[in-house]
């Protein structure tokens, strides 16, 4: 992205504004060249004190923007692509949506033009530069797929997959987030049954999933090889290990990855 360069975030709520902070945060812009919308503006007022553009005007940011981004929820995508339609100008403008369940062909076909899009699946650790972003498209040009995976490295690590396993990304990485935060929840909560102060075994509990995260990512292992690292013979480790599993610990989170997939590739159509 060059300093002349304008991106408009229209939807401006969760994850619009995440990526907002994170692409601020990591230099690639500035605070001046980002157009921030939503309907009850006032909840923006404080980005509007950054140097953001802040309106509920999406006419007026699409007009200056050469990147727009779709971050509404998708029951609220139709209402939006209606009114932004004449505003735009397919053959300058790029479309990112981080909307989740919603292809590249309904955006297309919801406003019958033939704009060029490419989907993007973020988490919220885009906000501090640590997201895992699935990018896809069916129309993109490589230009404008290099343009989103170049917004999008730079907060965090992006690959390219086919967009029929965006619901599926969406699942694994966007929900996972949650799912993980859970999990350390859960962890600081057996900590502090055991005799920590909340706040000190919620610390220890993010740092040892941190610490678990970077064996594997730094030194390309597999779980179960630094698992085994743990789990001293007749030892205190296997005992949990194993408890938790005859209580469905592995099972449990497959399941809901399963089901959060499956409600993925429903949203757009049962509710809009
Ligand atoms: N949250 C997450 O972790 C992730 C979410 N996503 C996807 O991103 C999208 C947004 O999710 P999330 O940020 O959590 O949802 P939010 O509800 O937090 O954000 C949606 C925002 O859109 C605004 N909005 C609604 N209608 C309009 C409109 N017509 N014009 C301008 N703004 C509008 C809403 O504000 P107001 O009501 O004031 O207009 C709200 O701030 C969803 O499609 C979701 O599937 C993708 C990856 C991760
Ligand atoms: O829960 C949701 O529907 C959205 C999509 C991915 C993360 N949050």
């Amino acid at each position: 992205m060059n300093s002349q360069q304008h991106i408009s975030i229209l939807g401006s709520g969760n994850i619009g504004l995440s990526l907002a902070k994170g692409l601020v945060k990591s230099g690639i812009c500035k605070p001046q060249q980002i157009s921030l919308t939503r309907r009850n503006v006032a909840a923006l007022a404080e980005y509007a004190t950054l140097g953001y553009h802040v309106s509920d005007n999406n006419i007026r940011a699409v007009r200056k923007a050469d990147i727009i981004v779709l971050a509404v929820l998708p029951q609220q995508l139709n209402k939006l692509l209606d009114e932004i339609r004449p505003a735009l100008k397919p053959e300058k403008q790029l479309l990112i949506s981080v909307i989740s369940g919603v292809s590249c062909g309904d955006i297309r076909q919801q406003l019958d033009l033939n704009v060029q899009i490419v989907r993007a699946m973020p988490n919220t650790a885009i906000a501090i530069g640590h997201s895992m972003t699935c990018i896809a498209t069916d129309n993109g040009t490589n230009k404008n797929i290099n343009m989103a995976k170049s917004l999008f490295d730079t907060v965090g690590v992006t690959i390219q997959i086919n967009e029929e396993l965006m619901t599926s990304a969406t699942a694994l990485c966007a929900c996972g987030i949650a799912f993980f935060l859970r999990s350390i929840r859960a962890a600081s909560q057996g900590g502090t049954e055991i005799g920590f102060h909340a706040h000190d075994a919620l610390k220890m509990a993010a740092q040892t999933a941190k610490g678990a995260a970077d064996l594997l990512l730094q030194l390309s292992s597999h779980p179960e090889q630094e698992i085994d690292k743990v789990t001293s013979p007749s030892g205190c480790t296997i005992a949990g290990l194993n408890e938790m599993e005859h209580h469905g610990f592995s099972s449990a989170m497959i399941k809901g990855i399963r089901l959060s997939a499956e409600k993925a590739g429903d949203l757009y159509k049962k509710d809009s």
